[in-house]
This record gives structure tokens, sequence and C-alpha cells, in this order.
């Protein structure tokens, strides 16, 4: 499956990118009568499984609920007309989506693992943390998860819309090294294909510029989705800006992830430097709540891309809530790095300098894997 993998896909390829974010479309998903296209998802299923084997774990974005459900209740305009409308259709059109996946995945031998989240989820840095170690823990399970919005409770203003952004957030949240935005264009094209038929596919981009948002139009040409290609360049700017590969490849074919590592095509948009993106956002915008003094075993652990085991730490100063960032200093008193804490004050300093194994005992309820987690930590 990988053999022929052309530069456009490489950045994909289990070996180079141990998790993947792979979204699907509703336009993908659901045909025109609004019932599941089965055979392509299975064809898609079967990309999955194989990349499964491989070692690549998965996270899967998956829409189609509203237009699901739109059919099932005869709702007008695909149950767009309103936002109560769109609620009811996912409401009805999630049972059908997550029975599919699970179906699909189960007859492969992978457990489908549902998760509805609100944009809420993702921005609160607590919620998001709990996402995180969520998503964390089920790939470590070797489980899927199958991500949609919560369309039925998100409100108008409170909501992503398009899972896109969903995507890319989810890549985030999941510590994702990629994400392939499966559609119904083989990429971004230099204006929409649906309408100009002299429009061509950019095949590279480097950096989401002024003049790359003006080639998509707000316009949407499957009629079916919702965020159309601009959408898709959002999620392309939140994924590489934290150092994760994007790209937008053709979902029509048969087998679409075998079909895009066997040529390439797609538009591929090019990571930034992971660790200059999470220090940028650590280091710089936010300020530290708090500190956890760590011994000198701790700094080198942390120096070697390590966690923050409550075992390294010997003291805890300030008010901190789980998700807030904290400043580590090693035992000169200089802030060797800065982090989100996994535990809110209290717990930290009661667990600090422990051992894991006391951990449960001393807390009343299951430890965290770390006080602060490499993933969420940057070295200063
Ligand atoms: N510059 C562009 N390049 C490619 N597609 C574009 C562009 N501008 C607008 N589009 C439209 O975006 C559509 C894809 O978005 P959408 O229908 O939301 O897909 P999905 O359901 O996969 O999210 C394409 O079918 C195309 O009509
Ligand atoms: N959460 C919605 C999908 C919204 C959406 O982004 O759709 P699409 O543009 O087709 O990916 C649903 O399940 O219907």
């Amino acid at each position: 499956m990988v053999a022929a993998m052309s530069d456009a896909a490489a950045p994909f390829a289990p070996g180079a990118c141990p998790r993947l974010v792979v979204k699907i479309g509703s336009s993908l998903l659901v045909d025109r009568e609004g019932a599941v296209r089965r055979e392509w998802l299975a064809g898609l299923a079967d990309d999955l499984a194989a990349r499964h084997a491989a070692g690549q774990r998965l996270v899967i974005v998956s829409s189609g609920a509203i237009a699901l459900g739109a059919r099932r209740l005869a709702l007008a305009k695909g149950g767009r007309a309103s936002l109560e409308d769109a609620q009811a259709a996912a409401a009805v059109g999630q049972i059908a989506l997550s029975q599919a996946w699970a179906e699909l995945l189960g007859a492969r031998g992978l457990a489908a693992a549902q998760m509805l989240v609100t944009l809420d989820d993702l921005e609160d840095r607590r919620r998001y943390l709990n996402a995180s170690a969520t998503l964390g823990r089920l790939l470590s399970l070797g489980a899927v998860p199958v991500i949609n919005e919560n369309d039925s409770v998100a409100t108008a203003e409170i909501r992503f819309g398009d899972n896109d952004r969903l995507a890319a957030r989810v890549g985030q949240a999941a510590g994702a090294d990629g994400v392939v935005l499966l559609s119904d264009v083989d990429g971004l094209f230099t204006a929409n294909p649906a309408r100009d038929p002299c429009a061509t596919l950019i095949e590279r981009v480097e950096a989401v510029h002024a003049g790359i948002r003006a080639m998509a139009g707000a316009d949407s040409g499957s009629g079916m989705g919702s965020g159309g290609m601009a959408s898709k360049l959002q999620a392309a700017e939140i994924a590489t800006r934290a150092g994760i590969a994007l790209a937008i490849t053709s979902g029509t074919r048969a087998n679409p992830l075998a079909a895009f590592a066997a040529d390439g095509r797609g538009t591929l948009f090019v990571a930034n430097g992971r660790a200059r993106a999470r220090q940028g956002w650590l280091g710089g915008r936010l300020t530290a709540r708090g500190r956890i003094r760590v011994d000198a075993g701790a700094v080198a652990a942390l120096r070697a891309g390590k966690s923050l085991l409550p075992a390294g730490a010997v003291g805890v100063e300030g008010r901190f809530e789980r998700g807030q960032v904290v400043d580590i200093t090693g035992p000169d008193g200089a802030v060797v790095a800065r982090g989100l804490a996994e535990y809110p004050a209290a717990e930290a300093a009661l667990v600090a300098g422990r051992r894991s194994s006391e951990l449960a005992d001393l807390l009343g309820h299951a430890p965290r894997s770390a006080l602060v987690h490499r993933d969420h930590l940057v070295l200063l």
C-alpha cells in the first residue's frame, strides 16, 4: 500500500505518521437519497484496517449525521433550513452513522469508539486535556475513535459548524502527525473547479496566505457539506501551525487512502515545526499560575523529552487548576520548562515526591499518567 507513495502522500504513511486523523465529508458518506454509501465506506474501512495493521493509529472525524437524519425526518434543505432542524436531524442521523462505523470497523477487528464534542470541549483547557487524555488512552488500546460535533446540543454561536476545523483541533488533541481531509474534490484548486473549468490543482502549500485564501470561495460545491474550501483552509492553518501536516484529497475513489498513497494526488499543506508552535503558545501567550519545583533527575528527564512524574517533584507553589499553566523550576530555581498541570495545585502538592504506586491511595481516585505530560510541555 505504501510502496508507491508519492511525495504529497509521504507525510501520511504509517512509518512517517504514527497518528493520523482522517476526516470524511458528508458528500462522500451519504448518497443523494440520504442513505449511507456502505460499499464505499467498506472500501475506506479496508484502507483503515490496512493502515492500522501497519502500526498507524487512526482517528476518524466523520460528518454525515445531519444529511442522514434529514432524510429520515423528511426535512427540507438537507436539514439545514434552521438550527433546530439541524439539531434534530443530527440526533437521528448520528445513530445511523455510529452504527455503520461500528459494524464496518468491527468486521475488520477494530473497535470503534464514539466521541461527540462541542467547540467548548476543545477550547476550554481542562476539557481539552480530558478529551486529549481519552483519545490517547483509546489509541493506546488500539481502538479507533470516531468523532463528530455534538450538533444536537451545539448552539448557533458556539459551534464549529464544519468538521474540517474540528478535524484539525482533534489532530492537536490526539497528538496527531497528519490530517487527511477526504472530500469530493481532488484538493485545492486555483478557483472552484465546479464553476471554473480552467482551475488547476495546487499540489503543495508552504503557508496559507491571503492569495491562497482568495482561491476558496465561500460556496460549497457539493450542496451537502457545510464548510466548503474556506473551512478546509482554516483547518490547514490550525494544523500546520501546530506542526501537523494536512492534505486535502479526493475520497471519491473506491479505496481512497490507498489511492492517495499510490498517486499522491491532492494538496499537501506542509507542517511548521511542532516545537516552535508549542513554544510560541505555551512560552509566549500564557502566564504561569503556579510553580512545580523538581529535582535534578527530573530536569534531566524533561530535557530527554519525558513527562514530569510526581516522583521528581519536590514542591508546589501557587493556586492552579488542572489544565492551567505552571512553570517547572530546577534545583537552582531557574525555570526549565512550562506546561499544563494534570492536577490542581492541592493534589499536585499531595502527590509531589511520591511513587506512582502510592498515588491512587493518596488521591482516592485513579491517578493521571503524569504531573505535566510531555505533550503539554515546552522546555525553556
Ligand atoms: N478553490 C477551490 N478548490 C476546490 N474546491 C473548491 C474551491 N472553492 C470552492 N470549492 C468547493 O468546495 C467543495 C468541497 O467542500 P464541501 O462540499 O464542504 O466538502 P466536504 O463535504 O468534503 O467537506 C468542492 O466541491 C468545491 O465545489
Ligand atoms: N457535524 C455535521 C457535519 C458538518 C460538516 O462539516 O460537514 P462536511 O462539510 O460535509 O464535512 C454532521 O455530522 O452532519
